[in-house]
């Protein structure tokens, strides 16, 4: 049996003079060597985004973090800072695809930025600016440090008991997980249970009970994935959905 597909929204990127479609080789590397699944990377075309020809030939959906946010207008409130980094046309293809994605039961397994979609996708919203909430931690990575620093493990997360993520580790309590966003979950989208939290509250992890498997962490397992158990447990557990799903999908026309 073939590999099953995983579509991969990409982000805008100007890259010298021309714009791009473009996603980080990590995700794409986790998509093969951690679910075992075969990468289709989906152009962020946004309303001129075929999302019934990309679901027909979906085995599952891998949503990458960004630098860009999600646009605040999705979840009704003013930009806060407008030099931080957008996408528009990210969020025009990533927003809808969602929703149509979990009607369908497509396995969706979303990062940082992706975890961020899923929830305003759901009718939720993000605090702005995570810092400067009170009594919130910054989860903000330092730029200046070197790549390996910023993706170093930051601080521990409870996983919910009996949740699905703790069930995927084994039954772990607590992991300690790297940490590299300015923003995170305010108010919760509709439908989702949360599967792990920071110890100031903040929501690190959330899973959609009701169809087959969407999974969300606000950090990210597909750095040096393979060097890290708990990180090739939970993208294995996104492969295995798609192997599931891909068995009882018609084949496209
Ligand atoms: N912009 C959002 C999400 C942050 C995010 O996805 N950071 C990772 C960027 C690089 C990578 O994909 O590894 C926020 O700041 O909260």
């Amino acid at each position: 049996m073939r590999r099953p597909i995983v579509i991969v929204p990409a982000c805008t990127r100007e890259l010298g003079n021309h714009p791009y479609h473009a996603v980080q080789c990590k995700y794409i590397d986790a998509v093969v060597q951690g679910a075992g699944c075969a990468p289709l990377i989906m152009p962020a075309l946004g309303d001129a985004s075929d999302f019934e020809t990309a679901l027909a030939v979906a085995d599952g959906i891998m949503l990458t973090g960004s630098a860009s946010n999600v646009h605040s207008s999705y979840y009704q409130q003013d930009l806060r800072d407008p030099a931080l980094p957008l996408d528009p046309a990210r969020d025009a293809t990533t927003l809808p695809l969602i929703r149509a994605a979990l009607k369908r039961g497509v396995p969706i397994f979303a990062v940082c930025r992706g975890f961020q979609e899923m929830n305003v996708a759901l009718g939720g919203s993000l605090h702005q600016a995570v810092q400067e909430v009170e009594g919130m931690m910054d989860h903000r990575e330092n730029p200046a440090d070197t790549l390996d620093n910023q993706y170093r493990p930051k601080h521990p997360v409870d996983l919910v008991a009996g949740g699905l993520m703790q069930r995927i580790l084994d039954g772990a309590s607590e992991i300690v997980v790297n940490s590299l966003h300015g923003q995170g979950i305010d108010r919760q989208g509709k439908g989702i249970a949360i599967e792990a939290t920071a110890h100031d509250g903040l929501v690190e992890a959330f899973s959609v009970p009701g169809v087959p498997f969407a999974l969300a962490v606000q950090w990210h397992p597909e750095w040096h994935l393979m060097q890290n158990p708990d990180s090739l447990r939970l993208f294995r557990a996104f492969g295995e959905a798609c192997r599931a799903y891909q068995k009882q999908r018609p084949e496209p026309a």
